[in-house]
């Protein structure tokens, strides 16, 4: 379990990124914090491996305060997947994969192993494992981003809008590996998102975010849908627009869901 209690972050600057945040992130299950740009999840998120450090409150991961573990050391046991990769461009991919358990002494042959079945895990070719990054595309980087994130067999694991680079059908694919490769690992995940749709299909709690990493409401999906706190979440989950308002219709002895519109979105299950 990672816990927020009243965590605060104001940068060397003056620019205060974060208020008094506060929230519990139960184990084994992905939680999904989503807003828009600028409003801290970044900072949040960097805020459980001390990439960043709170100005205010604390952060726990199992009632530990993350204040007093040695911070590269807790960087290396927990799982970390950023934007764009961040391979490292002159090392071969197999080789980018087994950097954190290089860097936690594991022999070179051991970790190419491993390496190498994080590879299969996240659906990549062992052929392309002797290529350079720049020789594989967004959607494969992505990739080997996750299964580099994974290798080390971390029990959390943060992701930075893995997925924001890559065009929508690559990222469709990618995000319901993700659900696959969660349901079988059940690892503790904190996913950054401005994208509500992806919060809404990866996550088990998403968290909605306004400027200063303000809650707006905290939930599951159906939860936020069936009562949205306010104006602000309505507006940003598509009730206010009518986009999620969905009706039945009796279509040949079948009750078919349809949109605002009335375009046909799926049948209901007898
Ligand atoms: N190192 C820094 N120094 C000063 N201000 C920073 C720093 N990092 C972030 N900020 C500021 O803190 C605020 C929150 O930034 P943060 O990156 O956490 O937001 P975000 O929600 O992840 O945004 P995005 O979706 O654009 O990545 C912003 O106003 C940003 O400019």
């Amino acid at each position: 379990m990672i816990e927020y209690r009243s965590v605060g972050k104001t940068y060397g600057d003056g620019t205060t990124a974060v208020e008094d945040f506060s929230l519990v992130i139960p184990s084994r299950s992905t939680t999904v914090l989503v807003g828009s740009s600028g409003c801290g999840k970044t900072t949040l998120l960097r805020m459980v491996n001390r990439m960043v450090d709170a100005t205010a409150g604390q952060v726990l991961i199992d009632d530990v305060d993350v204040a007093t573990r040695e911070p590269v050391a807790l960087r290396r046991s927990i799982g970390y997947v950023m934007q764009q990769a961040g391979l490292l461009p002159h090392r071969t991919v197999i080789d980018n994969v087994a950097t954190p358990l290089r860097l936690a002494r594991v022999s070179r042959g051991e970790a190419r192993k491993r390496a190498l079945e994080a590879l299969e895990r996240v659906g990549l070719d062992a052929g392309l494992a002797r290529r350079y990054p720049g020789q594989l595309s967004g959607g494969q980087q992505q990739r080997v981003g996750v299964a580099r994130g994974l290798v080390a067999d971390p029990n959390i694991l943060l992701m930075d809008e893995p997925f924001g680079a890559v065009d929508p059908i690559v990222r469709a694919d990618l995000q319901h590996q993700m659900v696959e490769l969660q349901q079988e690992l059940g690892k503790t995940i904190v996913f950054v998102t401005h994208d509500i749709e992806e919060a809404f299909l990866l996550g088990d709690q998403v968290v909605i975010l306004r400027k200063g990493g303000i809650v707006s409401q905290v939930g599951t999906p159906a939860e936020i849908l069936a009562s949205p706190a306010d104006d602000f979440v309505r507006s940003f989950v598509g009730l206010d627009k009518g986009h999620r308002k969905l009706r039945i219709e009796e279509v040949e002895g079948q009750q078919v869901v349809v949109d605002e519109q009335g375009r046909a979105t799926g049948v209901l299950a007898p």
